[in-house]
């Protein structure tokens, strides 16, 4: 058996609390599911990690979707800064076109529709999904009933956190 190599997991596993937590949470800021992952170390191995993500993740609740969704930037518009959240973000919307000038403009005012319909931001995983493809999930999703596209939300939000999480464990 050659020499055990430290995989993410294992690192994960050794980190006291906090620092696990911390690195949890850009993937969502959902204090509940940064520390229910945290506290259900050690994890053997990434798919058991995963598999926990997915199950703590399901569902979000309207509240933590609520305190979220503060961290995600419009779909379209490129999140700043340096810290991870704003990094993960650029690179899940790299999938669209921003010089694309008609796309931008879709874009805002689909957005804009969605805030005025729903009062929050339309959030999509925009990871693997083109603008057009985006704009034609956001006029669809316009017509959902408040309890169909808090349904929605909640899965979306859910996706982009067990995708972030793959990224650190599994890339
Ligand atoms: N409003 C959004 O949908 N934002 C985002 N979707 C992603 O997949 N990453 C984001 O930042």
């Amino acid at each position: 058996m050659s020499a055990t190599t430290v995989t993410a997991v294992d690192a994960f596993n050794s980190m006291d609390r906090d620092e696990a937590i911390a690195l949890l949470r850009p993937c969502v800021d959902v204090d509940r599911w940064c520390e229910e992952l945290a506290d259900a170390r050690p994890f053997v191995g990434t798919e058991l990690l995963l598999a926990a993500a997915e199950l703590a993740a399901s569902p979000f609740t309207a509240d933590e979707v609520e305190q979220a969704l503060a961290h995600h930037p419009r779909i379209g518009e490129r999140a700043t800064g340096a810290h991870r959240e704003a990094a993960l973000s650029r690179s899940e919307q790299a999938g669209i076109d921003q010089t694309d000038a008609d796309v931008a403009a879709a874009l805002v005012e689909g957005n804009l529709a969605y805030e005025r319909r729903f009062g929050r931001v339309f959030l999509i995983r925009a990871a693997g999904r083109s603008a057009s493809e985006i704009l034609a999930a956001l006029n669809e999703r316009l017509g959902n009933s408040d309890a169909e596209e808090a349904a929605v939300v909640a899965d979306q939000l859910r996706q982009i956190a067990v995708l972030r999480l793959k990224g650190i464990f599994a890339p």
